[in-house]
């Protein structure tokens, strides 16, 4: 029997352990969806896609993920990505990004698929750079998945400095066709997923060449293998790039082309072009080329808050299950849950979670305002939100590998077993600090950005700041923590402005001193990193309390309260030593930062199974529930952890015989060996 208490659904047969949780919470977990989702359609729409999802068996898992091969995992994860393209139109509104994400994510797993770039790198950047006629010859074929692509940028030798890519596009005069050319082994492209094996079209970006004068990077549609053989056209070098830290059920690729000829309009050029007689059409804003980036960065940090949810959710429903040792009672052992170090550990996490998909949703907005803008010739938004999503994109991934891999420790033993799945999930979202950019490399764009507007400010030009920098420029007053969310966010206006500023005159110094631009640059670059990370988490600060300020249902507007304030008092906490360093913080108040986070863990406990029951994940969506198996494992809903571990151990390849090969081969003869 189903029980709905404030819609915690309390079901008959649950671990008694997650029950008393759910019961306790202040809070209704429908209506929190609605706040994690943005709306009360969207999370429905959730709970119905995971509904309808979990009645068809052919999408369900046909075995555990972790036991199979590499193989294995590509024919499987393409099993049912071709399966649920049959089922998804009713399923699913065709045009809707999210409920298409959600629900990959629900069959698919994290292991990845052969169609997932098709979808998020290929098809996308065709619609942003591709002109109408390119659409109508394409788009259509692309969309009914008629063909499959990729987006292959990176290559062996270069992937950051996209400048230098040696992969070269040759304009023909006499042919009108660009020739594609892989000078060296260095040039061939290395990393593009669903490249290796899958895909038989690319996005490929390549270095235009016209009348030996270089252009830089552009992209241009390339059809690679035969549509019916599937084997590589002729010039074109094709395969798998080995087995990955995650994405093991994908098949990133490399690529090589000698001397390949393409028609001139298979260039993108929606933004640039090459005329017939070789002349080159500049596009309205130099990094143009660079704009699908953007896109895809501008999703990431929603995205990486559902894999660290995920995660957390997994750990916080098994902490809340798994006793051991003793608080005051010493007739029964306390959940894990109960000690202030675990949660420590996953609370602060669960509020950054909440935050980085807050601060998701206005960055995908701000997209799409710029995605408008720019079918419509306005390219002025383009350096902010580059330098924005630069900054967000850095210090979500960090700090989402940083929440999983806490959430894995929390689960003890137990987290370090692939029955846990978080290791899948950490290995997909680390992924996230090199692809679309490394980490690094994207925080020093924003620091571009940053000393740029110091510069401003110094000049007595605090007018010409744009809204998200104009801190920069304000007064430093003291300010009292007691008096809420607003003072925190002032005192890390000064910790950002301040290191802002000190980066910026340190490498002022360098270069008066006579040491060059770049090299003066490279001397400051830990520092101007430092000054990024701190304006990005300022930004994700304000986020929260916009949002948290926007909500009016009074339960879980106190619920999220708790939960900003313990994110506050978090992020403060670990940057306060840039404020005790020129006293803008006191010793006293640095105290009153560590007790009020102290109180923040003791009011969230009874309500943190209900923040993670919020995200509603589907037991599949977790693999801790595989349909028709028993295979039901750490972040199961019912809390039923030991006997499934056991069951999954059972099912383990290694257990379907008693004395394996090893044993015959090389354990016994070894043995005997030594007796003689
Ligand atoms: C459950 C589901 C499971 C799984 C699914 C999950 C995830 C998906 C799976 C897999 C991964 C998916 C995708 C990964 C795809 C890729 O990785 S594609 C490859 C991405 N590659 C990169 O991101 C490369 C990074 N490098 C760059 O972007 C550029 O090289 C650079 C920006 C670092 C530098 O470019 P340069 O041309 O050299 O420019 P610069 O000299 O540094 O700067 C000059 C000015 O240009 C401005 N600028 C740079 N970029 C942009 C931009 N995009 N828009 C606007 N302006 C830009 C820069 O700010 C400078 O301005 P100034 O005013 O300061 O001069
Ligand atoms: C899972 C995954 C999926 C991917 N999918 C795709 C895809 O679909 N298509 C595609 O084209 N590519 C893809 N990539 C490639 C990815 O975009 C690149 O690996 C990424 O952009 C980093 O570039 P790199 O490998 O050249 O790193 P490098 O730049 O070689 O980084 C190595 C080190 O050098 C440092 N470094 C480099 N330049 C600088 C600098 N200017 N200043 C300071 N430090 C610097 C970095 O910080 C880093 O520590 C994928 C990668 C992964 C891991």
């Amino acid at each position: 029997m189903t029980m709905v208490f404030l819609n915690k659904e309390i079901r008959d047969g649950d671990n008694p352990d997650l029950t008393e949780e759910r019961k306790t919470a202040t809070f209704d977990t429908n209506k929190m969806a609605e706040v994690i989702y943005g709306s009360e359609k969207l999370a429905r729409r959730r709970r119905e896609i995971s509904q309808a999802v979990s009645l068809i068996p052919e999408l369900a898992d046909s075995k555990p993920l972790p036991f199979l091969s590499r193989n294995e995992k590509i024919l499987e994860s393409t099993r049912k990505v071709t399966a649920l393209n049959e089922h998804l139109p009713r399923l699913i509104n065709m045009n809707d990004e999210d409920e298409a994400w959600h629900i990959h994510s629900e069959v698919i797993g994290f292991e990845g698929n052969p169609l997932a770039l098709h979808h998020s790198l290929f098809i996308p950047p065709l619609v942003i750079q591709g002109s109408d006629e390119q659409h109508e010859k394409w788009l259509g074929r692309a969309k009914r998945r008629e063909i499959i692509g990729c987006y292959a940028q990176t290559e062996l030798g270069h992937g950051s400095n996209i400048r230098k890519l040696e992969t070269t596009a040759t304009y023909s005069l006499s042919t009108q066709e660009f020739i594609l050319h892989t000078p060296t082994i260095n040039a061939l492209k290395w990393w593009p997923g669903a490249l290796g094996k899958s895909s038989n079209h690319a996005v490929v970006v390549a270095s235009l060449i016209i009348k030996e004068q270089n252009y830089g990077p552009h992209l241009f549609m390339v059809q690679i293998r035969d549509e019916q053989s599937h084997e590589p056209l002729p010039g074109i070098a094709v395969g798998d790039i080995g087995p990955k830290m995650a994405f093991n059920g994908a098949d990133n690729g490399f690529l090589g082309f000698n001397n390949f000829r393409i028609p001139r309009g298979n260039l993108l050029n929606r933004h640039c072009n090459v005329e017939v007689d070789g002349t080159y059409v500049r596009p309205p804003h130099d990094k143009m080329n660079y704009a699908g980036m953007i896109r895809v960065r501008s999703r990431m940090a929603a995205e990486q808050g559902t894999f660290m949810a995920q995660a957390l959710t997994i750990a916080v429903r098994y902490s809340a299950v798994r006793r051991q040792g003793f608080l005051e009672n010493k007739s029964q052992e306390v959940k894990v849950l109960d000690y202030q170090t675990q949660q420590h550990r996953l609370f602060p996490a669960i509020a950054r979670s909440y935050a980085f998909i807050f601060c998701g949703f206005e960055t995908i907005q701000k997209y799409e305002t710029l995605q408008n803008e720019m079918n419509s010739g306005n390219v002025s938004l383009m350096a902010d939100l580059h330098a924005l999503t630069s900054g967000i994109k850095s210090v979500v991934t960090y700090q989402t590998g940083e929440g999983i891999e806490q959430a894995r420790m929390a689960c003890g033993g137990h987290g370090y077993s692939m029955a846990s799945y978080i290791s899948e999930i950490y290995g997909c979202a680390i992924g996230g600090c090199t692809y679309e950019g490394e980490n690094m490399v994207m925080l020093l764009q924003l620091a571009r950005y940053l000393v740029k507007s110091v510069e401003l400010a110094m000049r007595g030009k605090p007018g010409d700041l744009g809204p998200m920098v104009a801190y920069l420029a304000y007064p430093d007053i003291k300010v009292d923590l007691v008096t809420g969310p607003e003072a925190y966010v002032k005192m890390f206006q000064h910790i950002s402005k301040r290191q802002s500023i000190k980066a910026t005159e340190k490498f002022h110094r360098k270069m008066e001193s006579g040491v060059s631009r770049d090299e003066a640059w490279n001397q400051c670059a830990v520092e101007l990193t430092r000054a990024s990370r701190l304006h990005t988490r300022l930004y994700i600060i304000e986020t929260f309390i916009r949002r948290v300020d926007s909500i009016e249902d009074l339960s879980i507007k106190m619920v999220l309260t708790d939960l900003m304030n313990l994110h506050l008092n978090y992020e403060l906490l670990d940057v306060a030593s840039y404020a005790l360093e020129d006293g803008f913080m006191s010793s006293t108040q640095m105290g009153f930062i560590k007790n009020q986070l102290y109180s923040s863990l003791e009011k969230i406990r009874p309500n943190a199974v209900s923040l993670v029951d919020s995200f509603q994940f589907s037991d599949l969506q977790l693999r801790s529930n595989l349909l028709n198996f028993l295979f039901q494992v750490l972040g199961r809903r019912d809390g039923h952890v030991y006997q499934n571990l056991f069951e999954w151990a059972k099912s383990s390849p290694l257990n379907q015989t008693e004395v394996l090969p090893s044993v015959t081969q090389y354990l016994k003869p070894m043995m005997e060996k030594a007796k003689l």
